[in-house]
């Protein structure tokens, strides 16, 4: 089995074209992205040195709608993960049946050696390289990893400086001040939350107490992760790149937050060092002499662990054919874009393992995108109640489906069920266009 992202994605439409009613022709048509360029990007850092860095866009498929889709800033973005994760959009608008195609950028960089001036030299060089290919009507980018409402507002900037006026439409997961929505910041992690609590509804299990896993703590995670333990979930463990946090008993959500949010370390949270107290007796106590650590463990120990969820909310490929036998998780949420591999996924079937799909389990972010855009289309403002009902109900929906779809035609996994629909829809939107000019 291979470790590209790419190959995995077509072996999950391979996996559930059998069960799909797509014409061959079609199908064969959806395997290829559309166009992706690769741009060259030189940026002068605040050190002085010129460095010279990649980003891609790739725009996999437009026959529902614009192309949407995240922009990831990471040191191992490759055009093929671009390409596989524009895919993954593709299918995520279909089923959750926003007017939208897929698309994914990147650029291979680690932002954690550049400084905020360096960070937005880069974004307004990248925007500068791929704004030919984007706008309102044609593609609309957003954030994904190390990327935030920050990095839209330049984009945004930069869009509208070349077109002579302020074009807020051209990315969502902007700030409010320049036509944000409120609620998109939590959208993902929100969703997240919600399919996770329609997952135990289904499998008729209580989550109240339940012990979850997340792999990554950063806007999906620990937003997941905020509104699990509302829920009344137990979250055991979670981890950033320094490793995992660890306490059966339920860690303290909250302190955890706060300690990321002021810019800490998960293995600096658990060695007591909390960034959010600023006179601390290095205990992480707030200084009244008690402190009782969680265990560090590694991001591999944590997907092993014992739980009634997984959360994977960091890179893909980390389910794999070499881990999955050791996996305990009685049910796992895909909050990640491509966490599971194909092979790992047959073997969790097999186990009766419930997976709740990437293309469901993360589409709360671009479900918001979408109503930020149609807001800014409308000129007009909506209150955060009305973007969260919104999510909720569109979310729901995709969930009931892919359920009853899962059901009806007694289908292997939630996967194939939600593959079908996805796949479906985007050959449905082909065969009336036609193929050809
Ligand atoms: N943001 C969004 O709206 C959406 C995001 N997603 C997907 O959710 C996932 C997370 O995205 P998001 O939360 O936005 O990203 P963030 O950059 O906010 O957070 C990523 C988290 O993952 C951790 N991480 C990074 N690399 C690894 C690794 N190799 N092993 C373990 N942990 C790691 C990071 O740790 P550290 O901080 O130490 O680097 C951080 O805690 C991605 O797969 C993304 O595509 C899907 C839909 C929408
Ligand atoms: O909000 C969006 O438009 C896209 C978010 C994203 O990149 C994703 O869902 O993977």
């Amino acid at each position: 089995m291979t470790d590209d992202p790419f190959e995995n994605m077509l072996a999950q439409m391979d996996r559930a074209k059998e069960y799909a009613d797509v014409d061959d022709g079609v199908f064969e048509r959806l395997k290829h992205p559309e166009r992706t360029l690769k741009v060259t990007l030189p940026v002068e850092l605040d050190s002085g040195e010129v460095k010279v860095f990649e980003g891609y866009r790739c725009q996999f498929d437009s026959a529902r709608g614009p192309f949407k889709g995240g922009v990831r800033y990471h040191p191992s973005v490759t055009q093929r993960e671009v390409e596989a994760l524009a895919g993954w959009m593709t299918w995520k608008t279909a089923l959750v049946d926003l007017p939208y195609g897929g698309a994914k950028g990147g650029v291979i960089c680690e932002p954690k050696d550049l400084t905020q001036n360096d960070l937005e030299s880069l974004t307004r060089r990248y925007t500068e390289g791929i704004r030919r290919m984007i706008g309102p009507e044609t593609d609309v980018p957003a954030p994904d990893m190390n990327t935030n409402s920050q990095t839209m507002a330049w984009m945004m900037d930069t869009y509208s400086m070349y077109e002579g006026h302020s074009v807020p439409q051209v990315v969502t997961g902007k700030p409010l001040e320049i036509g944000g929505t409120p609620g998109r910041v939590e959208a993902t992690g929100r969703g997240v939350s919600i399919v996770t609590e329609r997952l135990f509804e289904y499998l008729d299990r209580d989550l109240s107490g339940a012990s979850v896993a997340i792999q990554g703590f950063g806007n999906v995670g620990s937003n997941a992760a905020k509104l699990l333990d509302e829920a009344g979930a137990r979250i055991v463990a979670t981890s950033d790149v320094t490793g995992a946090a660890y306490d059966p008993e339920g860690l303290d959500v909250s302190a955890l937050d706060a300690h990321v949010t002021a810019g800490g370390l998960i293995d600096e949270y658990v060695a007591g060092d909390r960034r959010d107290v600023p006179i601390a007796d290095g205990d992480g106590d707030r200084g009244d002499g008690w402190w009782d650590a969680p265990e560090m463990i590694s991001n591999e120990e944590l997907l092993t662990l014992d739980v009634d969820v997984l959360i994977p909310a960091a890179v893909e490929g980390v389910i794999t054919a070499d881990n999955v036998r050791e996996l305990r998780a009685s049910a796992i949420v895909e909050a990640a874009n491509g966490p599971t591999t194909v092979a790992a996924d047959e073997v969790l079937t097999e186990r009766d393992v419930q997976v709740v799909p990437d293309i469901l389990a993360n589409a709360g972010g671009v479900i918001v995108s979408y109503l930020e855009w149609v807001q800014n289309a409308q000129e007009f403002s909506w209150p955060l109640e009305t973007v969260n009902a919104e999510l909720e109900r569109r979310i729901g929906r995709a969930f009931d489906q892919t359920i009853e779809q899962y059901d009806a035609k007694d289908l292997p996994d939630l996967r194939t069920a939600a593959y079908t629909l996805a796949l479906e829809r985007t050959a449905s939107a082909h065969e009336y266009r036609g193929l050809f000019p």
